[in-house]
Formats: structure tokens, sequence, C-alpha cells
């Protein structure tokens, strides 16, 4: 029996004081409310490709089977359900899953929430068409069997996306100093600078799992706007598609 886990108890502390104020747009996790219609977009075009959809109909992700791993209070669990996708949410901390559901059933959408971990169902032999891991890899412990137990989720012909934070000189002084001690825009003690992962080290980590990088983007925001875009430059924050073959 393994006793590794990827839960880290500070981050459930955390994430648990925090989970009442997920759907306030102006509150700690207002730039997760910024960066969803851009990370929605960048997700679903690469569903549609990967699983040749129609990018004009009206539910494209109709019955793709999407598990949303960390997914807080479901910010983007819901508007993956919006565009037709069959989603379950995941979270370790209970508070999170049921602010998620309430938040679900109000707004007329059916997702299945359930709190757990990645390894509580990879025991259980589940898979899934696609794998969501947004903004989630920085805060685990034991990263190697997270992303480990992640790959084994993606069913053959599957697919992850991931979005987190580089580490570099860079992003310690634009996520932590700036955006934590500066600009205040998150709570001090949100991220350690040491568990940021890099693009390679996440490739190497999905390579062993049988997963191939198919695309990267980074993400920037302008500080006077506070608008998220798309752009080449993964210093900070980036995303990263990896398909599994079929
Ligand atoms: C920054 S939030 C991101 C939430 C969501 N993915 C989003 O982008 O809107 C990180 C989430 O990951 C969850 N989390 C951290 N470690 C986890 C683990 N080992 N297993 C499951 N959930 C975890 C936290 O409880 C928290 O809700
Ligand atoms: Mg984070």
């Amino acid at each position: 029996m393994s006793t590794r886990s990827t839960i880290d108890p500070a981050e459930a502390a955390y994430f648990d004081r925090l989970a009442h104020t997920w759907w306030d747009p102006e509150g700690p996790f207002w730039p997760l409310h910024r960066l969803n219609q851009l990370r929605v977009g960048y997700i679903s075009e690469h569903l549609i490709a990967r699983f040749g959809r129609d990018p004009k109909a009206a539910a494209p992700l109709h019955g793709i089977r999407i598990l949303d791993i960390g997914c807080g209070g479901g910010l983007l669990s819901e508007a993956m359900a919006q565009l037709g996708a069959v989603v379950h949410g995941v979270d370790m901390v209970e508070k999170n899953i049921r602010v998620a559901q309430r938040h679900a059933e109000a707004s007329g959408l059916t997702i299945r929430y359930t709190c757990g971990t990645a390894e509580d169902l990879a025991e259980r032999g589940e898979s899934y068409d696609a794998v969501l891991n947004l903004e989630v890899v920085e805060h685990v412990a034991d990263l190697p069997l997270f992303m480990s137990v992640c790959s084994r989720l993606v069913r053959p012909g599957g697919l992850t996306v991931i979005g987190t934070i580089n580490r570099t000189v860079i992003s310690f002084l634009a996520a932590i100093v700036g955006a934590e001690y500066l600009l205040r825009w998150l709570p001090v003690g949100t991220h350690r600078w040491h568990k940021f992962p890099t693009p390679d080290e996440l490739e190497a980590l999905l390579r062993d799992g049988g997963m191939y990088v198919s695309d990267r983007t980074g993400v920037k925001v302008n500080p006077f706007t506070r608008q998220f875009r798309l752009s080449p430059g993964m210093s900070v924050n980036y995303m990263l598609v990896a398909e599994k073959p079929g």
C-alpha cells in the first residue's frame, strides 16, 4: 500500500478558508474569473480539433467526457458544461464541492462533483476523453505522482490541458512580488515560487505518462486593464496541451 498523497495540507487549509468566495468576480479569485473566457476558448479549440467537432455547433463539446481536476468552485466546469461536455469536477476541499454543486444547480447545469483526488479516481480505474488541470499543479504535493495519475486518467486518443506558472526570475518578480506584495492581486502566500513547474519539467513528466505535448502558449496579463491574452512568452503563466496516442 502506498502512502503517497497529492494533498498538501497547508494548501487544503488555504482553499478551505476561501471557499465561500469562489463566485465573487471581485473577490480573491477575480483573476480566474478574468482568465476564464481566454482559457475556455483555448481549451475548446483544442478539444474541437482533437475530437473532430463543428466549431459552429451550439454545443460543440456535446458528450465529450471531461475531468476538471482541482475544480475549485466550478468556474471552468460550468463553462465546459455550457458547451455540451459531460463534466466531472473533483476537488480535495469538501467546501469547494458544496459551493460548486450549489452554483451549478442555481445555473441549471448538470455536473457531477465529487470530493477527492486524482489518485482516488485512478485507483477506481476511471478514464476520460480529456483531463483539465488548470492552476492546480503548483498547489499539489508530490507533483510526479499527481502527473502520473492524471496521465493515467486520459483515455488513449484523449488529451489534457495544463495551466500553471513557470519558475523563472521574471515569475518571482511578477507572480510573487508583483501580484502578492505590490499589487495585492492575490492574498500573500497564495503561491510558493519553488513549487512552480517549468514547461520542460511538466513535459518530461507527461512523457513518462505516455503523453506528448502538442501545443504550448504563454498567457500575459495587462496590469492596467487586468485583461489576459495569449502570447508566445512563457516566462510567467502558460498552458500546455498534451495528447495520448490513440
Ligand atoms: C487555484 S485553484 C484552481 C481552481 C480551478 N481549477 C480553476 O482554475 O478555476 C486550485 C484548486 O486545486 C485544488 N487542489 C489542490 N491540490 C489538489 C489535489 N491534490 N487534489 C485535488 N484538488 C486539489 C484546490 O483545493 C483548489 O480548489
Ligand atoms: Mg495558483
